[in-house]
């Protein structure tokens, strides 16, 4: 299911040439089957909330508009957020190119930019999370709740705006098989990140969901960085951290397919960063009529990013973790007219406005976890960005006292 999609669309030029073109208010989406490139907005709407019948009824109506003004195959693209009550954010682009995809490995390598920041800020501190992560830890002893994904963002104030573009092309040389991304994300804000986790493709009735959960950053002496990946396999406490995601997706997804293949174990995949413990699940939908971003909004927030139960792990996030999480969490991607199409979960990502950056990471807490642990972790997830953007920051380890 990586192979290319087959297109209905004319493959404009090679993925590269499409990411020349990106504009600001432009939106850019690649992933191992497809290269998108959105110029302008034709029709848009930011709905009330996130629920999934509210998503679905935007994307009708887009739908309806586009067709309705003489557009033939319009194609939604999108910025769902972390929190059902919270607005998405979809449209359908004035003009859509469309690249196969595969071919960014052989692309120029592009240097890390030279960010000039007059500050950067944790918020929350680092001490703040670690005694988040302890809350949940006195919860898992106290409640139902088994799993929470805590989170942290880092502000950095700069001299200039953060090029979008040069950022892709960054990310896109040090990833170049993740889901990577810029989408507008406010009137001046651009979401940019370099995801490596599938929610959800649709390709006619066959789905495949690619979770990831339970990780261990990755090491520059490459027999440590072997041992630490061998290690994961192992990992009691990210193998349960990893086996409730699977368990929330394939409970979600049952109802909806006709066949679901769920293989017995993870395995453990890369990114520049960190090692992942990783299951690929496909099926075939029950009803072919269902959407991607149907099908996407079903299963959003998985305890990947949220945890397990959901209501408790939401309560959980909402109480401890001291900011708001916006996009990062939510679901980026896209879905055409037949209802084929991908969302990714919108992690190693940053928000770009005109005088600051904001880099997000969040870490899976399980019974077994430590505070410092995630907070490394979540330290380790946030140097794809800050690296891509050439900042430098180190959490103060004499904050962290949890
Ligand atoms: C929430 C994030 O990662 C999720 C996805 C992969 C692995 C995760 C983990 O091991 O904790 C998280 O569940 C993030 O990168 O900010």
């Amino acid at each position: 299911m990586n192979q290319p999609l087959p297109s209905r669309f004319p493959l404009d030029q090679a993925p590269w040439g499409l990411l020349e073109g990106l504009k600001p208010g432009d939106a850019f989406f690649s992933s191992p089957a497809t290269t998108l490139l959105g110029r302008g907005t034709a029709h848009a709407r930011h709905t009330p909330d996130a629920r999934p019948e509210t998503l679905d009824a935007a994307a009708r109506e887009l739908f309806d508009t586009a067709r309705a003004q003489g557009h033939p195959d319009p194609v939604i693209m999108g910025l769902i957020p972390f929190n059902h009550a919270d607005s998405a954010r979809l449209f359908v682009p004035r003009e859509l190119l469309r690249a196969a995809p595969g071919t960014f490995e052989q692309c120029p390598a592009s240097a890390p930019l030279e960010t000039r920041a007059l500050a950067i800020t944790p918020e929350p501190s680092p001490e703040h999370y670690c005694q988040a992560v302890d809350s949940a830890l006195t919860l898992f002893e106290t409640t139902a709740l088994n799993k929470v994904v805590l989170a942290r963002s880092l502000r950095a104030d700069t001299q200039a705006p953060v090029d979008a573009q040069a950022l892709l092309k960054r990310l896109l040389s040090i990833n170049p098989r993740g889901y990577n991304f810029a989408l507008p994300a406010g009137d001046t804000e651009s979401l940019v990140g370099a995801s490596p986790e599938l929610l959800i493709r649709r390709v006619g009735n066959r789905i495949i969901a690619n979770p990831l959960a339970g990780s261990v950053p990755r090491h520059s002496d490459p027999q440590e960085d072997q041992r630490r990946a061998e290690g994961l396999y192992v990992s009691d406490k990210d193998l349960r951290e990893h086996a409730l995601v699977v368990e929330a997706i394939v409970t979600a997804l049952r109802p909806l397919c006709r066949t679901l293949e769920v293989p017995e174990g993870p395995e453990v995949i890369a990114t520049d960063r960190m090692w992942h413990l990783s299951t690929t699940i496909e099926g075939e939908l029950a009803d072919p009529t269902m959407t991607s971003l149907s099908v996407a909004a079903a299963l959003h927030p998985t305890p990947a990013v949220c945890g397990a139960p959901w209501q408790d792990a939401h309560q959980a996030i909402a109480s401890f973790e001291g900011f708001e999480r916006g996009y990062f969490t939510g679901l980026v991607g896209w879905c055409d007219a037949t209802g084929d199409g991908e969302w990714a979960i919108a992690i190693r990502c940053a928000e770009l406005a005109p005088d600051h950056v904001r880099v997000f990471a969040g870490a899976g807490v399980v019974p077994g976890s430590s505070p410092q642990g995630e907070l490394e972790e979540t330290a380790a997830k946030m140097r794809t960005m800050l690296d891509a953007m050439g900042l430098d920051y180190e959490d103060d380890a004499t904050n962290v006292t949890a």
